[in-house]
């Protein structure tokens, strides 16, 4: 693979090159990693830094639909949007949110969006690695704004959120006044809650909704990082397009003053050593799952399970034979 030429195509913003490198970089074979290292090294120092955001909610709360009227709003502004996915646990055809087709369809005929579906993979670690590098991929294409979408299963909402600059969460209204049960941790991580479907009969009860999260979000403890109002709850309606560009309003005010307070780079910083940390972690244990060290592990079980080793002298044995070798 001519991976010099491929750069140079995703530089001048060819989606038919990024949707190729994308596929590089989500690939398992090791001659396509060794590829994937190259490409960015190629890559490195060019490109732009896109606002990333990060969106998540509950299967039917509207994803699909909010993208679809919020990302053509954006290209109607002359922006260049794209959208990926992090769903490790579907069960949809594909194992992908996005690979129904017919979802964002009129997005997906944009020249100036690039919708990509979530990689078909059962391992966190390796779908976020994955979607990294696909938004690294995007920023070096060009992409003004990459959102990042979740259905917000296990662990999920916590990867998006580290790899977004700004974390939306999206509801739907709810009878009664209980708080739909969103968890507090999540609660935490948005930096603004859109209450979506907020038109014709639902309307009502979407305002209310919204107000009771806004008194949520006031009884958590302000962040360092944002300015005083937020987090911010507000209503929208992705099927009747209101509400879009006042939210998109308030994610430029607290991206700019994150900006003009040091806090959007420090966060950016922050994610990057988080990153390199899972990143480690997730070698070293897949070193131990590889042979040699494998069969290491499986004799040092076996000593533990009939007494001949403690479990910290087993233990102790194995990681001073993996530091043997990686020294
Ligand atoms: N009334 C109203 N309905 C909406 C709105 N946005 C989405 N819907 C409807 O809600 C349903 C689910 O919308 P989707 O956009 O497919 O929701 P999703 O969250 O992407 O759902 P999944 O694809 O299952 O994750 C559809 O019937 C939409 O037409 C809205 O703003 N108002």
């Amino acid at each position: 693979m001519d991976i010099d030429d491929l750069a140079k195509r995703i530089l001048a913003g060819e989606r038919r090159a990024l949707a190729r490198a994308i596929t590089l970089v989500e690939s398992g074979r090791a001659d396509h990693r060794q590829d994937t290292l190259r490409l960015f090294e190629a890559l490195k120092g060019h490109g732009k830094e896109a606002l990333r955001i990060g969106l998540s909610g509950t299967p039917g709360v509207g994803k699909s639909t909010f993208i679809e009227a919020f990302g053509m709003m954006l290209t109607r502004q002359g922006l260049k949007v794209a959208v990926l996915a992090v769903d490790p646990s579907s069960t949809r055809s594909g194992g992908s949110i996005l690979g129904d087709k017919t979802r964002m369809e009129r997005l997906s005929r944009d020249p100036n969006a690039f919708i990509r579906p979530s990689p078909s993979q059962s391992h966190l670690g390796g779908v976020a690695r994955r979607t990294r590098e696909a938004i690294d991929l995007c920023e070096a294409a060009g992409f003004d704004v990459v959102l990042i979408e979740t259905v917000g299963v296990g662990q999920s909402e916590t990867v998006v959120a580290e790899l977004s600059d700004l974390f939306l969460l999206l509801l739907a209204p709810a009878g009664g006044d209980e708080l739909q049960g969103v968890k507090r941790g999540i609660m935490e991580m948005a930096d603004i809650i859109l209450v979506n479907k907020a038109d014709g009969d639902l309307k009502t009860t979407a305002i209310r909704t919204c107000a009771d999260y806004a008194g949520a979000l006031r009884l958590l403890r302000k962040r360092p990082q944002d300015p005083d109002g937020f987090p911010k709850a507000m209503t929208v309606s992705a099927l009747e397009d209101t509400g879009l560009a006042t939210a998109w309003d308030t994610m430029q005010e607290l991206v700019d003053w994150r900006r003009d307070n040091g806090h959007f780079d420090a966060r950016r910083a922050a994610q990057a050593r988080y990153w390199f940390e899972a990143e480690l972690r997730q070698s070293l244990l897949s070193r131990l799952e590889r042979e040699p060290m494998k069969g290491l592990v499986t004799a040092a079980g076996r000593d533990v399970e009939n007494g001949t080793q403690t479990p910290s002298q087993a233990a102790e044995q194995v990681l001073a034979r993996l530091e043997g070798r990686l020294s």
